[in-house]
């Protein structure tokens, strides 16, 4: 059966940047640019003064007592030249005279009578900001894939982009399956239970950078699944399916995404929890079916969806940091050896590095477990147990991804 990185990989290979959008900077934070921006214009555009205090001529300014010809304020459109031997008022922003190789600062001057005096001598050019000292023309601001952080925003303002081409949000539709399912406000009646995974998987799309759409619940027919998963095409770029996709007489979503032609990029992983888990490739679209099992359904999206989602967002890094953790306590591995398990664990600092425990039962409707863990420790095939003091392979949860 396929493997985990294996799946990974095909995954990866189904997940190219979506197109690139024009979006206005304040949607475009937290995306990828889309392409390289360079500045048409040199910022800032024009010689203009770092503090508020006397434009002078640095050789004028050595020799005293200057008279003082007027103000300078920012945003000035004319600046009157600079008549040799005085000095002028001039405000943080305003363009410095031609003439003028230097402002003094309010602090290092003593105005008295329409004269002014220096405390010392100016230095050539101080308190001059030059055109293009920030960014000069044509110089590159946002390089393609770099993510729109307010610091971007603000420079591309500044160099007069108030849009800019980004990998937009993927739209994902969340389909959950199953009769048993009612809404997490109803009271449940007998064999009934809350539709947990509805909220969980719209909370990872969100929190992963995508928009979750989450669709009325489908019922376990062939005709429900198929109506849903045709909608769910018109209005997603992605689509999430969960539950009904094992071997039970009402897991329809399989024989219905074959039946629709669909390709099957593969079915079943060698893992725990999640064997089920499966991709497809309808009309285009990615289509996971996601297992049922709460556990079971977030850490699929964590191991798959999620790296998916952003590697069509062309983010640079797709995958959680990894660590090696330290086991505290013995873990046996029940069933067959051949498939990968994710473990819920709680990896705390210590002196000797990060001590891993078992974040409770790892049973996969077991979600509270998964409430307190804030690592997944990835156990290979073929190892059959942890003792204390063995090094295990973790991916941390509720750290940004850094490759
Ligand atoms: N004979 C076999 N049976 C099962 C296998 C198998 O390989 N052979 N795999 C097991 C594994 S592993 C899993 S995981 C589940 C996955 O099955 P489905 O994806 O078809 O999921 P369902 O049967 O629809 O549901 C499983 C379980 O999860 C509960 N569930 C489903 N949806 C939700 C939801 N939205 N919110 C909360 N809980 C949900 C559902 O009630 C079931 O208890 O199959 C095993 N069986
Ligand atoms: O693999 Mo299932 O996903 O254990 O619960």
């Amino acid at each position: 059966m396929l493997g985990y990185e294996e799946a990974l990989q095909r995954v990866l290979a189904h997940a190219a940047p979506l197109p690139p959008r024009v979006l206005p900077l304040a949607e475009a934070l937290g995306l990828a640019a889309a392409e390289d921006i360079h500045a048409l214009e040199p910022v800032p555009p024009f010689r203009n003064a770092a503090m508020d205090g006397f434009a002078v001529r640095v050789e004028d300014a050595a020799r005293g007592r200057l008279p003082v010809g007027g103000t300078l304020a920012a945003g000035m459109a004319h600046v009157p030249p600079l008549a040799p031997g005085t000095a002028v008022r001039i405000m943080t922003g305003a363009p410095v005279p031609p003439e003028a190789d230097a402002v003094v600062p309010l602090e290092e001057a003593v105005a008295e009578g329409g004269e002014v005096t220096f405390l010392r001598p100016p230095r050539p050019g101080a308190h001059i900001r030059l055109p293009g000292e920030d960014i000069p023309e044509g110089g590159r601001v946002v390089p393609a894939g770099a993510v729109i952080r307010p610091a971007e925003a603000g420079v591309l303002a500044a160099i007069g982009r108030p849009t800019i081409p980004v990998r937009p949000r993927p739209r994902v539709a969340v389909l959950t399956t199953g009769n048993e399912l009612v809404d997490a406000g109803t009271r449940p009646g007998p064999g009934q239970i809350r539709d947990a995974n509805i909220h969980s998987l719209c909370a990872q799309v969100q929190a992963a950078g995508g928009v979750p759409l989450p669709f009325p619940r489908v019922e376990d027919t062939r005709e429900a699944v198929a109506a849903a998963l045709a909608a769910a095409l018109e209005a997603a770029d992605v689509v999430l399916t969960n539950g009904g996709i094992s071997v039970g007489d009402f897991d329809y979503i399989k024989a219905v995404l074959e039946a629709e032609g669909a390709e099957q990029v593969f079915w079943r992983v060698a893992q725990k929890p999640g064997a089920p888990l499966g991709l497809w490739v309808l009309r285009g679209r990615p289509v996971f079916g996601i297992p049922g099992n709460p556990v079971a359904a977030m850490l699929m999206f964590e191991a798959y969806v999620r790296p998916a989602l952003r590697s069509l967002m062309g983010y640079p890094h797709l995958h959680r940091p990894e660590r090696t953790g330290t086991m505290a306590a013995l873990w046996k591995r029940s069933g067959d050896p051949r498939r990968t398990e994710f473990l819920r664990v709680i990896a705390e600092r210590s002196p000797e590095g990060l001590r891993v425990r078992l974040a409770g039962p790892q049973g996969s409707g077991i979600l509270s477990s998964l409430v307190r863990a804030n690592a997944i420790a990835l156990v290979p095939e073929g190892l059959t147990s942890l003792t204390p003091g063995d090094p295990v392979r973790l991916q941390m949860l509720d750290e940004p991804e850094d490759h």
